[in-house]
């Protein structure tokens, strides 16, 4: 019975795909879908760029930490996570006991194709995003693999075969909330 289902929340690096296929997820459970980025903002009143202008990488964390602390601790939904979620200990913590964790894990070529038209990362506003995107990846990906029940690789599948491949992963992992 899917409706036994814990909550599941998605990490990985900026481009993974978390938002996007999040939504599909959602979708296809049933499920009530929520991007923290998105509810920051909401609460906010401000867009990311606006946050880290104001208010700097740590006010942005600080709003960050108290969105995760609220939202994994709601039943039933699909959390996707922004890519820095798994530098505070606090998050890691939250994500690892409250709900099901994918880490939705992809190379660098394939996170700067995907972000390169969109403004919206402060982080990746720089003249060199390959070097930024390498060296959080190299940082991140030992703590997303820390937090993850599931890692699920995206190559160049698109958004669907990856929602194909999630719950493959998921029936694998969880057969018993998984009956179709
Ligand atoms: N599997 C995929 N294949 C092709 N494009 C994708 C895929 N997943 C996401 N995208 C595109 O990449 C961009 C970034 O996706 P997004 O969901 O915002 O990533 P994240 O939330 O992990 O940063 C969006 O333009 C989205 O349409
Ligand atoms: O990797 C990061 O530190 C960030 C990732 C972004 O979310 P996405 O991973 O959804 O792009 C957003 O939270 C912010 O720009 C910072
Ligand atoms: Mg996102």
């Amino acid at each position: 019975m899917q409706s036994t289902l814990p909550s599941l929340f998605i990490v990985g690096p900026m481009g993974a795909g978390k938002t996007t296929v999040g939504k599909l997820l959602a979708k296809h459970l049933g499920r009530d879908f929520i991007d923290s980025d998105h509810y920051i903002c909401e609460q906010t009143g401000a867009d990311i760029p606006w946050i880290f202008e104001k208010e700097g990488e740590t006010g942005f964390r600080e709003r960050e930490a108290r969105a995760i602390a609220e939202l994994t601790a709601l039943p039933n939904v699909v959390l996707a996570t922004g890519g820095g979620v798994v530098m505070q200990p606090q998050n890691r913590d939250n994500l690892t006991k409250q709900g099901i964790t994918i880490y939705l894990r992809a190379n660098v070529d394939v996170q700067l194709k995907r972000t390169a038209k969109d403004k919206s990362r402060p982080l990746l506003n720089t003249p060199n995003p390959r070097a930024v995107l390498q060296s959080l990846f190299d940082v991140r990906d030992p703590l997303y693999r820390e937090v993850a029940d599931i890692v699920v690789e995206t190559g160049d599948g698109y958004p669907r075969y990856m929602l194909k491949k999630i719950i493959e992963a998921l029936k694998q992992h969880y057969p018993e909330h998984m009956k179709s």
